[in-house]
């Protein structure tokens, strides 16, 4: 369930860590853990906060990764920081309240014009790249730091989480993949088709696919990825989340009951909506994969910022999205502010309403 060696697949590899100690420490957790996702959090804290204390020798190709973020990683024992989706081994501490993010130039162009766009208060600060160890990084600001151990939840937006290009690609030269193979088994062993199962492998875009219909992101346009709350619980386990109900259940513990931190979040998507209908960037991008970040803490304080543009690319410059209708091969709409409006509805309707 958590831990288990991987098809490398390009940026799964690498991870701060001399690769023989990593090997003893995930053979252990191979052997000892059991289901659950604390017993995860547990695993790859250990993991990670090795990592971190490791994060100045040069960075190793592993062959192995933790299956199922979230990686909490103890950034120079300042404050614990907690990494709830995306690739294994991507971020590294970086100073002064920011974080290293693995280059990718994809990200460094999105990141770079959204320092110049309306979007910027709602995007982390961007400082250019830097090299660590012969590896590039894109600095940013850390958006935990100015939290006391923060509740954090990760919504991956749009109603589409591959690209148009990589649907092409997957045609052109069609790759059978088995660790996605692997993991759709894990979920529901009946979901393969004869031929994927003889195979015993699939088409990424069909696993992604599957991922989004599985999950809420074809019907709302958005899914929830990860949850990590103050107390330490971490939840990861969201695939089948699809219904409004269960995503309404699932938001009422992230901020247990809470109905001031509702507010504060529907506020600020509230504002996000109008900003992304100004923006230039935004119009002008087809905007897949993204997440949006959301953090609270008992000081009352909710944010919540978008993240990850490694899937963010520009249109042709005669095209502008709407981000709102329905997405046909080769119109490049990717659902953002379908899921935004969903979202936004959802956040409303759990709020007593004022008369
Ligand atoms: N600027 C940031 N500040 C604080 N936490 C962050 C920041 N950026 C990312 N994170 C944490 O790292 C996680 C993964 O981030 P991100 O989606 O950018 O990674 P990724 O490896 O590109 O993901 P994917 O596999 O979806 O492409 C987020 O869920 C969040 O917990
Ligand atoms: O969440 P899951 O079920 O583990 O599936 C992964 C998730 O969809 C990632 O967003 C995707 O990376 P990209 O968004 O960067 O494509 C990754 O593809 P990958 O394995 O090809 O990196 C998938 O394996």
């Amino acid at each position: 369930m958590t831990v288990k060696d991987l098809e490398l697949t390009g940026r799964h590899t690498s991870v701060a860590v001399p690769q023989l100690m990593v090997q003893g420490v995930l053979t252990w957790l191979r052997s000892r853990l059991v289901s659950g996702a604390v017993c995860v959090c547990v695993g790859a804290c250990l993991l990670l906060h090795y990592c971190s204390v490791c994060q100045n020798k040069s960075w190793q190709k592993l062959k192995t990764m933790v299956h199922f973020s979230p990686f909490v990683v103890s950034f120079k024992k300042r404050y614990p920081w907690v990494q709830l989706a995306g690739h294994a081994g991507n971020f590294q501490a970086g100073e002064f309240g920011r974080l290293l993010k693995r280059y990718c130039e994809c990200e460094q162009q999105c990141l770079q014009k959204l320092m110049k766009d309306t979007l910027r208060p709602y995007v982390p600060g961007y400082y250019g790249v830097v090299q660590r160890d012969e590896q590039d990084y894109n600095l940013m600001d850390d958006l935990l730091a100015d939290f006391d151990s923060p509740s954090i939840m990760d919504c991956k937006m749009g109603s589409r989480t591959y690209l148009e290009e990589e649907l092409t690609k997957a045609r052109e030269r069609p790759r059978l993949r088995k660790d996605m193979y692997d993991k759709m088994v894990a979920v529901d062993p009946g979901a393969p088709t004869e031929e994927e199962r003889a195979q015993q492998g699939v088409l990424k875009p069909r696993y992604m696919q599957w991922r989004e219909t599985l999950s809420s992101t074809a019907t709302l346009g958005f899914r929830i990825e990860g949850i990590k709350k103050a107390d330490g619980t971490c939840n990861t386990n969201f695939k089948k989340t699809k219904q409004r109900e269960q995503v309404m259940q699932a938001l009422k513990d992230f901020v247990d009951g809470n109905t001031q931190i509702l507010k504060l979040y529907l506020e600020r998507l509230e504002e996000l909506r109008s900003v992304l209908d100004q923006s230039v960037f935004f119009r002008t991008h087809e905007v897949v994969g993204s997440s949006l970040l959301f953090v609270h803490d008992s000081s009352g304080k909710a944010r919540v910022w978008m993240i990850d543009f490694g899937k963010t690319v520009p249109l042709p410059p005669d095209q502008t999205l709407d981000h709102r209708t329905p997405w046909v091969e080769g119109n490049r709409e990717d659902g953002y502010l379908w899921g935004l409006d969903n979202l936004i509805d959802i956040l409303s309707s759990m709020l007593p309403q004022t008369p």
